[in-house]
């Protein structure tokens, strides 16, 4: 390359300094926001151009030119440049590691991926369809029920879906055939009548289909806000916009997928998701850079998919911790969506049936604007939620008689019931009835919990794995035994209580993988289970019509909780879960089991009184200046000694204490609840203000000084701001 034509292009890449790095290239302005490799010390590394034509502050001849420019790739567009600096700029966080995030690591590679042109779409043909219908097993057919479940896919991704290899043999046999490109998008397939209320939420957002509004649609369990998003997304489809659809967990999207493609026969939709394999993630963003997806679904790093024509942004379960992101970049998708779609000037919908209390508050004051469903779209009545007093009854395995004489009626009636404990494995500790001694993780502040089923047991936090002993490795007494329980115990009590039960457990440990995860969905829609014994996996947004009982055990755990927000979860997830009952024509029930039968948090469930509850706890939280009237960020720190952790926060305290403005406060330091994780101490800083800008600008000043201290090897610490455990 002549270093006379060369101009300065200046480069994010992934390392940890909040910097950018300039190279020579022979490049223009239509290269900003192109894919690059460089050199980078000894070594190459892959970033994005954000800059050409700017002036270095490095002398000429230390410039390095770049190795390679990848024009054979759109380049990302610069309201995406924009989002990526917004990120790095508001969670304080190194531009090129914000980038490395966003940006699939086989984008950055050259090879990951088949240019879509010589890439023809397939789908499964009506020969395909009728094969299914018959259907028998074999692994042909199981990959023609992937797809169809998939839509039209290009071949390239329809390869990459479990039993892949089969597309071949499928295509032969006439039961998946090429089709054409998806042109203007319709819906298809069957949709239901919208009731009043899906009506009046749709039309109040297609009026403003054009602007950047903030929705949050507050709709009961089962009030249908599926179909809302649904309707709205053909409304952008039919105006030639992209959608861009959130969902807290992948578990969630193989029933979406399904219904979206179900719905809009003939749009390019994508997943997005980080289990997936490199290319097909890299594929799929590469559709929507190039503006051929139309339906972009996926988790909270969806939020970071380049769209052109973005039209709208739906996301489902708006609420759900799992859009914030706990380690490195800790952004929340969320709040992104919402910076996003105000970028755009496109509107964004916030849905659930228990809004987080910060956009509920933000709806209360009209900021939001609030869409309601309160009644079920296709039942009669949300369940009855009842509290069964445990003080005074003897449980069995946890159970209640009352709950054992429900669970046996639905029985009786072909009826399926969940029973929900948010705990796995088969109980939460061994211990030694003789010496005391309990099974300890060596690494954290957790106990390795029992796996019977396995013969093991683990860590659920740093995933240290042990046999059983058959003696206490203590003392030697032969007497241990585990202790509490968890959805193996109770699983096991309830297939000998109900022998002619079929007892289906589903929790991480029965769904590891994705193909187990929708096996085990679709024998719980086939009717093939008649008692579910499920963690929080069970709790969100399935729709099982011949679910109609949901007992929950152990809640009473997360009443106490230190944390200011775990009644706010605990509610949700009961909410959630009881929301599975009864959803079609049969009536449902909510059985809680607990020894605070009067607490206000079950009595307001009692009354699926969602806004009687969250006033109540804002107004705890204004008392004690809780958020959302405060803005939080969390200095963590964790080192092999816990007083190193400490020290060095507290050195960050005196900085803080230094620089801090009016109105800014500093907490004292202390250890981390779970205080070891992976044989390292943790400890924690908490600093408040008011406002926002004021802690913004806080930060910016205090992290300077931070990264300038010299700290020891071993010391690892990250700020998280708006964090949602304190
Ligand atoms: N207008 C309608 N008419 C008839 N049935 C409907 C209508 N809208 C939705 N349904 C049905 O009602 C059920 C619940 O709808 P959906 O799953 O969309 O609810 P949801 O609000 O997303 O629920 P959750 O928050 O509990 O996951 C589904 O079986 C759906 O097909
Ligand atoms: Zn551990």
């Amino acid at each position: 390359m002549s270093a006379a034509t060369s101009t300065v292009v200046r480069v994010a890449l992934p390392v940890p300094m909040p910097r950018l790095f300039d190279y020579l290239a022979e490049a223009g302005a239509e290269d900003v926001g192109r894919c690059v490799r460089v050199p980078f010390g000894r070594d190459e590394k892959l970033g994005v151009i954000l800059a050409v034509g700017v002036e270095s502050d490095l002398a000429p001849e230390r410039l390095r030119p770049v190795i390679a420019l990848r024009r054979d790739l759109p380049p990302l567009p610069a309201d995406w440049l924009a989002l990526v600096g917004f990120a790095a700029a508001y969670y304080h966080a190194p531009i090129g590691e914000v980038v490395a995030l966003a940006l699939p690591p086989g984008v950055r590679r050259a090879s990951a991926f088949t240019p879509a042109e010589a890439d023809p779409f397939v789908a499964v043909s009506q020969a395909g369809r009728a094969v299914l219908d018959e259907g028998r097993s074999g692994r042909t057919r199981a990959f023609v029920a992937t797809l169809a479940t998939a839509g039209s896919l290009r071949r390239a991704r329809a390869r990459e879906l479990p039993d892949g290899d089969k597309l071949a043999e499928a295509m032969r046999r006439g039961w998946v055939e090429r089709v054409a490109a998806p042109g203007a998008v319709h819906a298809g397939g069957a949709a239901p009548t919208a009731t009043d209320d899906q009506r009046a939420a749709i039309d109040a957002v297609t009026e403003r289909l054009e602007t950047f509004d903030c929705w949050l649609l507050q709709g009961v369990t089962g009030s249908g806000k599926t179909e809302v998003y649904l309707r709205l997304a053909e409304r952008a489809l039919e105006a030639g916009r992209q959608v861009l659809m959130l969902v807290p967990e992948i578990a969630l999207t193989p029933q979406l997928e399904g219904r979206v493609a179900a719905r809009f026969p003939n749009a390019a939709v994508v997943s997005l998701h980080s289990a997936q394999a490199e290319g097909a993630r890299a594929a799929g963003f590469v559709e929507a850079l190039a503006g051929r997806a139309d339906i972009v679904l996926g988790t909270r790093l969806a939020v970071f998919t380049p769209l052109p024509r973005l039209g709208l942004i739906l996301l489902d379960e708006e609420h759900d911790a799992s859009y914030k992101q706990q380690e490195g970049v800790r952004y929340s998708a969320r709040d992104l969506a919402v910076w996003r779609a105000r970028d755009r000037g496109v509107p964004v919908v916030l849905g659930s049936a228990t809004p987080s209390l910060e956009s509920w508050e933000h709806a209360r004051r009209a900021r939001y604007r609030h869409l309601r469903l309160d009644a079920r779209a296709a039942a009669a009545a949300l369940p009855a939620v009842r509290s069964v007093d445990t003080r005074r009854l003897r449980l069995d395995e946890g159970l209640s008689p009352a709950l054992l004489d429900a669970l046996g009626q639905r029985l009786t009636r072909g009826e399926q019931s969940l029973v929900f404990l948010n705990r796995r494995g088969y109980a939460p500790v061994l211990s030694c009835t003789s010496c005391g001694w309990i099974s300890g993780c060596p690494h954290c502040s957790a106990n390795l919990v029992v796996h019977l089923a396995e013969r093991r047991m683990r860590c659920h936090h740093c995933g240290t794995d042990a046999s059983i002993p058959a003696a206490c490795p203590s003392c030697g007494d032969q007497d241990i035994r585990p202790f509490g329980r968890g959805t193996q115990r109770v699983e096991q009590r309830l297939v000998e209580l109900f022998p002619a039960a079929r007892v289906l457990r589903v929790d991480r440990d029965a769904a590891r993988t994705r193909p187990q995860w929708e096996a085990l969905l679709a024998r719980i829609a086939a009717g093939e289970a008649d008692i579910l014994v499920g963690t929080q996996m069970m709790a969100k947004g399935h729709d099982f019509p011949q679910l109609t009982l949901v007992g929950v055990i152990g809640a009473d755990a997360s009443l106490h909780a230190a944390d200011f927000r775990a009644p706010e979860r605990l509610f949700q997830q009961l909410m959630q879960v009881g929301g599975r009952a009864g959803r079609a024509q049969l009536a449902g029930e909510v059985l809680i089991q607990t020894e605070f039968p009067e607490h206000p948090l079950y009595r307001h469930l009692a009354r699926h009184d969602f806004d009687g509850f969250a006033a109540r706890e804002l107004d705890e939280r204004r008392v004690a200046g809780f958020p959302p009237y405060s803005h939080q960020a969390m200095l963590r720190a964790d080192a092999p000694q816990l007083d190193e952790a400490q020290r060095f926060l507290e050195h960050a305290r005196d900085i803080a204490n230094d620089i801090a403005p009016e109105g800014l406060r500093v907490f004292d330091v202390v250890p981390m609840r779970m205080t070891r994780l992976a044989r390292r101490e943790r400890a924690q800083l908490l600093v408040e203000a008011d406002q926002r800008a004021l802690l913004q600008r806080f930060i910016g000043k205090w992290l300077e000084v931070l990264r300038a201290q010299r700290v020891p090897r071993s010391l690892r610490w990250q700020l998280d701001v708006d964090p949602l455990e304190v």
